[in-house]
């Protein structure tokens, strides 16, 4: 497998806190790598790190194959960043600020205007920055961060702050970039549900270890599908289930009824409706990701 960034033994102590602790995060081509944990895991330690703008305490990174610490500007010309919210010239127009970054990059003139259309800020490329919303703003240092045609982004809470249909232009936007350019993409988030929509592969840090690190749909076979049915006398059809052998609990005058194949719930049914009970509802009860990313990262709390 190639990976486009790879850290071994990645770690950062602060006095004597480790905030991000031999990490290692394995990121292959063409993804969109969901980074998650809850506030303070160690992320944006992580991604300063990445960036070359915080030199780790110890272990390494290696992006595109090569060490960062041996080949950092090299590495760093392919690489395109959005951390914290960036500053511009609020008395220029958004072409105006690109403009400006153009010049450094130096890439070609016309640069500018693909960009803008990228994150879609074509309509407003006149108009000064000191007007816009921060949803703008924030696709705006997409497309700053997209002009020099990075092989890696990589986006810092991109969304934070962000009102729901920010969020969603953000979200479809990044979704557009791999299969459009190629380009591998690294999304930091507090929030599974954001990653759960965008990413195709999920780390989950918890005090600055890496705790999960795989696809988005191993992920989703650790929720356990259980199927709830509510019948009249409970109880009484609960007992007459254990009878026969078949494992269920009863909750709340329910029958939860855990990893059964479509047969197994099938024949439970007949069976409850051939001894005389009323089915009243047969419901997925489908545990959530965010169940199970709560329960891993209270987990390692408890460690
Ligand atoms: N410059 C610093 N000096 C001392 N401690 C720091 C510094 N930067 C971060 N930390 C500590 O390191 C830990 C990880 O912080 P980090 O900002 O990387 O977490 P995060 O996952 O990005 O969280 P958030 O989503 O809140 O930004 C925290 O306990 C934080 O207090």
């Amino acid at each position: 497998m190639e990976y486009i960034v790879e850290t071994r033994k990645l770690t950062k102590r602060f006095g004597k806190e480790f905030a991000v602790s031999d990490l290692a995060m394995k990121i292959p081509k063409g993804e969109i790598y969901g980074f998650l944990g809850p506030n303070g895991a160690g992320k944006t330690t992580t991604i300063r790190m990445l960036l070359g703008l915080m030199q780790p305490t110890a272990g390494s990174v290696r992006i595109f194959g090569s060490d960062l610490k041996k080949d950092r500007i090299n590495i760093l010309k392919k690489v395109g960043s959005l951390v914290e919210n960036p500053s511009y010239y609020p008395h220029l127009t958004a072409a105006e600020n690109l403009e400006v970054l153009r010049k450094i990059y130096g890439t070609e003139k016309n640069r500018v205007n693909e960009v803008l259309e990228i994150v879609r800020l074509s309509d407003v490329a006149n108009k000064k920055v000191k007007g816009f919303s921060l949803g703008m703003k924030q696709r705006l240092g997409i497309a700053a961060a997209l002009l020099n045609r990075p092989e890696l982004l990589i986006l810092d809470e991109p969304t934070n702050g962000l009102d729901p249909s920010g969020i969603i232009e953000i979200r479809n936007l990044i979704k557009r970039l791999p299969s459009i350019y190629g380009m591998t993409i690294v999304i930091s988030s507090h929030l599974l549900s954001e990653i759960d929509q965008i990413a195709t592969t999920v780390g989950i840090v918890s005090k600055g270890k890496m705790i999960f690190q795989d696809s988005i749909d191993v992920m989703r076979t650790f929720s356990k599908q259980s199927v709830v049915v509510k019948v009249n006398e409970s109880e009484k059809a609960w007992r007459s289930l254990m009878a026969k052998g078949i494992q269920g609990e009863l909750h709340d005058g329910k029958i939860l009824l855990v990893d059964k194949t479509d047969q197994e719930i099938a024949a439970i049914i007949r069976n409850l409706v051939q001894n005389g009970h009323d089915i009243y509802r047969v419901e997925e009860d489908k545990r959530s990701l965010e169940d199970i990313f709560l329960q891993m990262t209270a987990e390692e709390e408890r460690v």
